[in-house]
This record gives C-alpha cells, structure tokens and sequence, in this order.
C-alpha cells in the first residue's frame, strides 16, 4: 500500500460556533466513514480546509454500537487529531443548523443522536440555538492540572465527554505551548479537556481551553456546561444561569438538576468539493 495523489471528491461544509470550527461531511447514505488519516488531513488548516474537528452527517443505522432509532440523524465527531469523542456542544448546534439549511430536517426542535445519547437542538433566533446537553456530573476526586509549571486543584466534570475545570485568576498568562497535565494521571484514562476559569461576577465567567484531540479552541461548548457546573458549585449561591466569554465569543448555559441547556451561535460559512488524498491502492 502506498500513498498517492488525489482521487476521490467529496462535498464539504464548513461551520462554526463560537469560532470552534468544523468541517461537515454528508454522508447521509453510509458511503464514506473517514478514517483518522483523512480527519487529520480535512482538518489539517495549511494542507487541508481546516477546523477543530470533522462533523459526520449520518443516519444513525450506519452507525455502529447505535442501538436507538435509526432513522435518526447522528452526530459522529472526530477531533482533530483523528480521535473519536462523545459529544460536542458547539458541533452538535451546527450539525443541527446544517441539517435544516441542507433541507434534512425541518421544524424547531430537532432531536440528533450522538455517541453521549440523544440531545435536542431547538432553534431560538437569529444564529441562537438551544441545545438540551442532559445531566452533569461535578466531582472533587482530588485531581490536579499541571501547565508550565504550575498546579491547580481541579474539579472533575462529566457533561458526556470528559472534563477538569481549573479556577485562575488571570487568564491572559496562561501558556499552552505545552499542552496541560494531570495528576492521578489514572483520573482521565481516555484524556481530558482542560478548561481555565476566570470569575467575572455572579454568574460570570470567562473561559480558555486545551482540548482533548486539538489544542487550545476558540471555544469548547461541553467545555462552558462544565464550566458553569463546576463554577456554580464552587459559587454555592444556587445561580442557575451562567454567562460564559470564550475567546472566540459568548453562550449562555442554564443548569437544572436533571439537566442543561447550552444556547450560542451556529453558522455555516462555505459550501465546497475537497478532493481526499488516495491513501490507499
Ligand atoms: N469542541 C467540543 C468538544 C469536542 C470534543 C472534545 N475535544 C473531546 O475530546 O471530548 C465542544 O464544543 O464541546
């Protein structure tokens, strides 16, 4: 097997939200799963389109280990580096947008299926979109985040996907030119997101995250769920709902006991053909 030049044509989306990016790939009929090596190259931002992850459009009967309704349309997310993740908060608001703009589903509410278990998207105005991200799970297991040199204590947050939610007070020192650590190193076994929190005022923060399979995002919206989570207990005056400033803009996220609802922009920005590299022949 060899690589080799290009061969096959592929039609792409490119969306955002909140500026965490993605490349959205139609594959409405179970035709093409992109392997890691084509995630890598789709989201590659010098030799590829570009973007924090790939967005997989597909019914939820080609999905694997799916066991739920098939005819559902399910959000199968890669991050950057080829990685397979549960969910994605700001994914799933613009797989939700690309659905209604490409005329695959209509009405307010749309129910999608993700590795996480459903969540329902409900259009609210303008480029808002509300998504229901279920329960969240707040823990103090004694974990501790470790970047250039410096340690914090972390709370343990489980919004589908893995999180550990650090307090700082200066957001604008932290640098990620290495990626963050923890310790136990056993706390995350399948890696974690790493958000930095800021306190603004009451029910205020402001946010910077490492992600797991990425980087540093402009935004992570699992990341601002946990956040607001791990901000609220922390807080302990009961303030349900949380402003919370990314770098790469804002979203509101509303906390319930059985649940939470995470509100931000989704946009589709270009339409186009890529042409995958021939990996194999
Ligand atoms: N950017 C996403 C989270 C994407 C998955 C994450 N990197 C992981 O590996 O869990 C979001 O908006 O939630």
């Amino acid at each position: 097997m060899r690589k080799t030049g290009r061969m096959r044509n592929w039609p792409f989306a490119k969306g955002h939200g909140t500026h965490n990016d993605f490349v959205i790939i139609n594959d409405r009929h179970g035709m093409y799963d992109p392997d890691s090596a084509d995630v890598r190259f789709l989201c590659d931002r010098h030799g590829g389109i570009g973007g924090d992850g790939v967005l997989r459009v597909v019914r939820a009967r080609y999905v694997k280990d799916w066991d739920g309704d098939p005819d559902l349309w399910f959000m199968d997310y890669r991050n950057a580096d080829g990685s397979i993740a549960e969910m994605c908060g700001n994914g799933v608001r613009v797989f939700a947008r690309y659905l209604v703009e490409e005329g695959l589903a209509m009405g307010e509410s749309l129910p999608i299926a993700t590795r996480a278990g459903l969540r329902t998207a409900r259009f609210v105005h303008q480029d808002q979109v509300a998504v229901e991200m279920g329960p969240v799970v707040v823990r103090d297991a004694g974990v501790k985040v470790e970047l250039a040199g410096e340690r914090w204590p972390a709370l343990s947050v489980d919004v589908g996907n893995p999180h550990a939610v650090v307090e700082v007070s200066d957001l604008s020192t932290l640098d990620f030119y290495f990626a963050p650590t923890w310790f136990p190193s056993e706390a995350f076994p399948e890696g974690v997101n790493v958000e930095f929190v800021r306190s603004v005022g009451p029910g205020h923060i402001a946010m910077r995250v490492f992600e797991r399979g990425v980087g540093e995002t402009q935004s992570c919206g699992t990341g601002t769920v946990a956040a607001a989570a791990a901000a609220a207990q922390r807080d302990g005056t009961g303030i349900t709902h949380w402003r919370v400033d990314v770098p790469g803009g804002t979203v509101r996220v509303d906390l319930r006991p059985d649940g939470s609802t995470l509100t931000g922009p989704a946009v589709i920005v270009a339409r186009g053909e890529v042409f995958l590299p021939n990996q194999f022949d």
